[in-house]
């Protein structure tokens, strides 16, 4: 199946380079009715991305971080973000961008890491594709304080939580974050059952 025989892009206009992209494009595109229908859609891309949630299966534990994200504040959440590790690829495979994330920002050098889905986040508005991850880890593994790169501004606590203290933490709204919820569901279904 492909959709490119479907559309027809006319022009696709530059918003904003700042730091990620920001387009517009006009199109058009053939309905199911084979009419074709010009639409203009935004779409911004900051590339893609890899996330990991370390767990341990004989301390029923996961490893999470809490930071601060300004589009979450200027949306009306008043509290730091908690949510698994994760960072934009920067031209790196998926598996050594994650690995190298998770030593910044939690401390933690992996063994075994193992990839279980992808996922759009945001398929109306944003490109990026997440590639999830998870991993056993054990104390040995722990390298440093983790805490992000001072010089990009991440300020990171690293949290090691129960996995059924993290589950209750969705139902009562203290985890809020997408991918985290989709990580920690993962590992209920699958890996701590
Ligand atoms: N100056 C500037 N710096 C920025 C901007 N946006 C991001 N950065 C820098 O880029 C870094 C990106 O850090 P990563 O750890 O690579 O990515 P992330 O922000 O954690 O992204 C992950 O989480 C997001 C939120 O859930 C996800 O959207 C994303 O897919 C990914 O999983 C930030 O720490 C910050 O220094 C910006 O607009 N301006
Ligand atoms: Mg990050």
């Amino acid at each position: 199946m492909t959709v490119s025989d479907r559309i027809r892009v006319q022009n696709v206009r530059l918003l904003s380079d700042n730091y990620y992209v920001l387009t517009t494009t006009t199109f058009e595109w053939r309905r199911a009715n084979g009419e074709w229908q010009t639409q203009q859609r935004e779409a911004y891309d900051r590339g893609n991305a890899a996330t990991l949630l370390p767990y341990n299966l004989a301390q029923r534990t996961v490893v999470l971080i809490r930071q601060f994200r300004y589009p979450t504040y200027v949306n009306g959440y008043d509290d730091l973000l908690i949510e698994a590790i994760a960072g934009v690829l920067d031209n790196e495979s998926p598996e050594n961008r994650i690995r190298a994330e998770v030593e910044e920002e939690a401390g933690y050098r992996l063994g075994e890491i193992r990839k279980v889905f992808e996922a759009f986040m945001s398929p109306g508005s944003v490109t990026e594709k997440l590639h999830f991850f998870v991993a056993e880890y054990d104390s040995s593994m722990r390298i440093g304080n983790g805490g992000g790169l001072v010089a990009e501004g991440e300020d990171i606590e690293v949290l090691e939580l129960p996995i059924d203290q993290a589950l209750a933490m969705i139902t009562d709204g203290r985890i809020r974050d997408a991918k985290t919820i989709m990580l920690l569901q993962y590992a209920a279904l699958n890996i701590f059952r």
